[in-house]
């Protein structure tokens, strides 16, 4: 005989930590009740620590791939020291829209890796820019120009190094301005330019470089899916070359991908977003 509840049982049995994603306050207030008498420690990852929470891990974006939020978490608590290879966690999440519906068990490895914390925390430039770019993308992608879909390729950090690894398509509408991404004239500009070849170089801190900027980085030792063109292919190579990120929203398929040392590193569909 099993009782439903011995199923959870097994997923929770013997877990290092709780990890519990955007929680609402009544939700996580049933960890921190005096009496609850739950020894698990609770990491909790989210936009924001809205709950206050002692251990947190900042969520960028909301993953709308399950996989992707659950490993942005777990790759933030290993770097945070929270977790180690060879713990066994518990995750708790909303996987459709709402409430936490699931509870997800999982091993730390460190081959489990896939470098989407790094993307945002370790690139050169400030995560907040790379999610800034991020959003300019998956807004672009899902709204395309003037209802047409449109590609663009965004160079994120280190642009001295990759200016010198570029050239001008054409005049630079940027040159002699101080906008950053994230303000939004800046996401009308960028929209309104996305219709233009080449690709936008961003500073560290978020500056608008150059528009228009046609990349010849070296194109050795680059590894991506087959079947991506030009746009793809020289904005990875150029994340190898350089210390940058690269957020390229494609044309074709619509999806957007980030490349970080010459790999793929996230691919995510705007239309979820
Ligand atoms: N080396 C480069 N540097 C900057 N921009 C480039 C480069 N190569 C191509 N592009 C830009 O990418 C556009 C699309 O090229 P291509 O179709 O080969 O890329 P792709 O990877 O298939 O992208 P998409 O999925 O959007 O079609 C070009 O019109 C150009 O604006
Ligand atoms: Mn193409």
């Amino acid at each position: 005989m099993v009782a439903l509840s011995d199923l959870l049982d097994d997923v929770v049995a013997d877990v290092d930590a709780l990890f519990v994603f955007s929680p609402s306050s009544s939700y996580y207030e049933r960890f921190t009740d005096p009496d609850s008498n739950l020894d698990t420690p609770i990491v909790v990852v989210a936009p924001e620590n809205a709950v206050d929470a002692e251990t947190y891990i900042e969520l960028p974006l909301e993953f709308n791939n399950v996989r992707d939020r659950i490993r942005f978490g777990i790759e933030g608590a290993m770097e945070a020291g929270v977790v180690e290879e060879g713990d066994v966690v518990a995750c708790n999440v909303a996987v459709f829209d709402g409430d936490q519906d699931a509870v997800i068990r999982v091993r730390v490895e460190e081959k489990m890796r896939s470098g989407i914390y790094d993307l945002f925390a370790n690139s050169r430039a400030d995560p907040s820019v790379i999610r800034d770019v991020f959003e300019v993308a998956i807004e672009l992608g899902k709204k395309g120009q003037k209802g047409k879909p449109v590609g663009a390729l965004f160079v994120v950090g280190d642009a001295g190094k990759v200016m010198n690894k570029s050239r001008p398509l054409s005049y630079n509408p940027f040159e002699k301005s101080h906008v950053h991404v994230g303000d939004p004239i800046v996401n009308v500009m960028l929209k309104e330019f996305s219709r233009l070849d080449g690709a936008f170089i961003i500073s560290d801190s978020g500056k608008i470089v150059s528009a228009y900027r046609y990349l010849e980085p070296a194109a050795e030792g680059v590894d991506i899916p087959k079947g991506l063109g030009a746009r793809h292919m020289s904005g990875a190579a150029i994340t190898r070359d350089t210390n940058t990120t690269s957020i390229v929203l494609s044309e074709s398929d619509g999806l957007v991908r980030a490349f970080k040392g010459g790999k793929m590193i996230l691919e995510i569909d705007p239309e979820d977003y």
